[in-house]
């Protein structure tokens, strides 16, 4: 079986344009999912580019869960009162389309899929110009692989002149087109110059981070910075995530294409998981390298659970988590102490979050209230924030920001954008922040930043 029936594509087109009414809305969402034949989705996603259609990509740490989309059927912006608006437009989505999803397969029908600016008062500049404060797509063609299912979702925006039968075959001809792609050739490109932004300065603001907390004006403040790449080529994107999926299994890989524009990473941080009203969260601070030995990596990891700044550094974000999530949750469990969470290039200290989502809260609620933490933040939020607008060189644009995707059956994740990368072509930027206490120091959180750039730099080349 390839793609999804001729007919139920053309009647449900059919359906969906003759009850359009104009008066009411122009146009509407109608999305088709069907179980499909297993499939590469890294074939899928090089195939969209062979088509000329921007890409997202996402896949979870646990179970097998990947979504590739090809294309934008659905373009939700926003700039003021960024969530909330998001928000009322998904649900205005929702309210008019034609969905027909006989799966119960979280990411599969309607989903969108976005990301938006850290914080949303800071100037920008033009280095983050394809990437609005709140932007999601709901791709035209959907790629859902889970536990060893695949399915496609087709997502048409249709107006009340559109004809369905051509309408159909245009979409069907693409979707066979995406599912038999495969045979692209991947480039190679090479790092020709790298330059780290302003390190000296950024140790300094570290230094004044710390006198203003040992002032007693803030606790905890995260200060991050840039270090740019160019290559000899333009980058090949999909390279890159094929070897994000080889070194980084225990991060979220997420990947938005906007033209020659795309913002990239593997990061180990949940914000928020939502399947139906199972939420869970992460506190994630508190950093150290990985041994050379096992013993070694013992040892550095023995400290690191036993070292007072890095287990502060984490209380923080679990206290935040805790108090943001008691009024719209229930049953909320949280570990007394965190965990080792190894990855390729470092260890964090980590504690998981497991709660229920009460009826009246949907993710959103969740993203708003959680975001800043003060893994990406600080500690109080307001006071962090406002050091961090001011003294730090650097458009965090999506950087530090909840990442993510969700589905109309009340499932969806978000992922925090850290270990992450901006590439515009031959340039790519990358970032890593570090938390800030009363007793940082400036070398070592510098050395910090260091090895949180490795997980992207490894694979851009170095
Ligand atoms: C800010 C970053 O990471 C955050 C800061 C950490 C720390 O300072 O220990 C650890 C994990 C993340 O919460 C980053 O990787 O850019
Ligand atoms: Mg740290």
């Amino acid at each position: 079986m390839i793609g999804i029936k001729d007919k139920t594509t053309e009647e449900l087109l059919q359906r969906a344009i003759q009850s359009l009414d104009p008066n009411k809305y122009n146009s509407r969402l109608v999305s088709i999912t069907e179980e499909i034949n297993d499939t590469d989705p890294m074939e899928f996603f090089e195939a969209a580019k062979v088509a000329g259609k921007d890409r997202v990509f996402w896949t979870s740490t646990e179970d097998e869960f990947i979504l590739v989309g090809a294309g934008n059927a659905w373009e939700i912006a926003a700039e003021q009162d960024r969530i909330e608006s998001t928000e009322e437009q998904w649900e205005y989505v929702l309210k008019t389309a034609v969905i027909r999803n006989p799966y119960k397969v979280p990411g599969t029908g309607a989903v969108a899929l976005g990301g938006m600016t850290f914080d949303p008062e800071k100037e920008r500049s033009g280095l983050w110009e394809s990437f609005r404060p709140s932007l999601f797509t709901i791709p035209e063609y959907i790629m859902t692989k889970q536990q060893g299912s695949c399915y496609l979702t087709i997502n048409i925006q249709v107006c009340k002149n559109d004809h369905p039968v051509q309408l159909a075959r245009q979409v069907q001809d693409t979707a066979k087109t995406l599912l038999t792609g495969g045979g692209t050739k991947l480039q190679n490109f090479r790092v020709s110059s790298k330059e780290e932004i302003a390190p000296q300065h950024w140790k300094e603001t570290i230094r004044r981070a710390t006198e203003k907390i040992q002032q007693g004006e803030a606790e905890k403040i995260v200060l991050a910075r840039e270090l740019r790449l160019t290559f000899d080529r333009g980058a090949d994107i999909s390279n890159i995530i094929r070897k994000l999926m080889k070194t980084q299994p225990n991060s979220y890989l997420f990947c938005f294409e906007k033209g020659d524009d795309c913002f990239l990473g593997a990061t180990p941080e949940r914000l928020v998981r939502l399947e139906e009203d199972k939420l869970l969260s992460a506190c994630l601070a508190g950093t150290a390298p990985r041994g050379e030995t096992k013993e070694e990596d013992e040892r550095i990891g023995r400290e690191l659970y036993h070292d007072r700044k890095n287990r502060q550094e984490h209380e923080f974000v679990v206290q935040m988590i805790r108090n943001a999530l008691e009024h719209r949750c229930t049953d909320i469990s949280i570990p007394e102490a965190p965990v080792l969470y190894p990855l390729k290039n470092l260890q964090h200290l980590y504690t998981p979050v497991a709660a229920t989502l009460k009826d009246e809260y949907s993710i959103f609620d969740i993203v708003e209230q959680l975001h800043p933490t003060p893994a990406l933040g600080g500690t109080p939020r307001q006071e962090s924030l406002e050091f961090i607008r001011q003294n730090e060189q650097l458009d965090r644009g999506w950087y530090g920001a909840p990442v993510g995707w969700l589905d109309s059956n009340r499932n969806g994740e978000f992922a925090v954008a850290i270990r992450s990368s901006l590439i515009r072509g031959k340039e790519a930027s990358l970032f890593a922040g570090c938390g800030v206490v009363a007793d940082s120091n400036p070398e070592e959180e510098y050395q910090e930043t260091k090895i949180k750039f490795l997980p992207m730099l490894s694979v851009l080349g170095e």
